[in-house]
């Protein structure tokens, strides 16, 4: 149909950075930068934001843009000797102009597929051959996909190992009226603690001062609950054993330049990862790491989300 917008488009975004919009045919659309291979918005069809990004986001390189979906490669955090969080936020990647084709029947999905090559500068931090490509793509009912393929491609017969997350903020009316439903008894390895290992109590996760915490074998689906918006974020991963939850509250907030003082109530880091473990990949072996978003309303108790209703679904 005439003036009808393309499922795909490329276009430029803040400070003239290159962007792919994907559309849905039922209104919800999804921004992925180039750089970074950062996801930046995903509305649902109504045209709300369900992803949060900072007041004070700088969209000029290096600097990674504060929110969305940064990808952190080929090290979480610190990890490692590399910058914090691994380069490859901090990259320019490339389309995929002929991508392998959707393994399902796919009734013109919207998706992008991204690459990002290794440049000198980086083979000289962390001195690997590898592929990595990620495939953005917004389903039919509008929910978020992310598949990160990496292969080691190297030469010489060495492995690689790296640690890596989907650094997810989701956007949350208020954070003092959001919980976690999944992680409940897990181990975690807590941030402010040094990384020593604790337990979780047993009921939903709430949050009334900073958290940074690593949970560890985690399950595939993980519930968030926006109590004033009646929305509960559903996140599923595969490939991705860990799960990291911050939130940098007041103090921290402040001390971060691209973070907006009050922007910490409006946000939650829930990222799947594989932290605690290293992954490891030899010559020729290739890992896929998936991410998948959806927002439901969330049907309410007297108050109480039922958690298997969520879970299961
Ligand atoms: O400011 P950055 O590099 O994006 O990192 C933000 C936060 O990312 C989280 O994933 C880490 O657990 C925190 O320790 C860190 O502060």
């Amino acid at each position: 149909m005439s003036g009808e917008k393309p499922l795909v488009e490329l276009c430029k975004g803040v400070n003239g950075l290159d962007k792919v919009v994907l559309r849905e045919v039922r209104g919800s659309t999804a921004e992925v930068y180039l750089y970074g291979g950062q996801v930046t918005s995903w509305k649902n069809d109504l045209g709300e934001e369900l992803l949060f990004t900072s007041s004070k986001a700088i969209f000029k390189p290096p600097k990674a843009i504060r929110g969305g979906i940064p990808i952190c490669f080929p090290q979480f955090s610190n990890h490692g000797n590399l910058e914090q969080h691994g380069f490859a936020r901090n990259r320019i990647w490339t389309i995929d102009p002929n991508p392998a084709p959707f393994p399902t029947a796919t009734c013109d999905k919207a998706f992008v597929d991204l690459i990002l090559s290794p440049s000198d500068e980086d083979t000289k931090a962390w001195p690997h051959s590898y592929e990595f490509r990620l495939r953005v793509t917004l389903g039919p009912g509008g929910d978020l996909m992310l598949t990160s393929r990496i292969r080691n491609t190297n030469t010489d017969g060495k492995a690689f190992s790296f640690t890596f997350a989907y650094h997810t903020y989701f956007s949350v009316s208020d954070i003092s009226e959001v919980r976690i439903e999944g992680l409940e008894t897990l181990d975690y390895l807590d941030n402010l603690q040094e990384k020593e290992r604790f337990t979780e109590q047993g009921d939903a996760i709430t949050f009334e001062s900073e958290v940074d915490k690593v949970y560890v074998g985690t399950p595939n689906k993980i519930a968030i609950l926006d109590h004033e918006k009646k929305r509960t974020f559903v996140l599923r991963k595969d490939g991705l054993p860990d799960a990291v939850v911050w939130n940098p509250w007041d103090k921290k907030a402040k001390a971060i330049v691209d973070l907006g003082d009050e922007d910490y109530k409006h946000m939650l880091c829930v990222e799947a990862a594989a932290v605690e473990k290293s992954l490891t990949l030899k010559p020729g072996e290739e890992w896929k790491g998936r991410l998948e978003l959806s927002a439901v309303p969330s049907t309410y108790y007297s108050g109480q989300l039922d958690p298997q209703r969520v879970l299961e679904c």
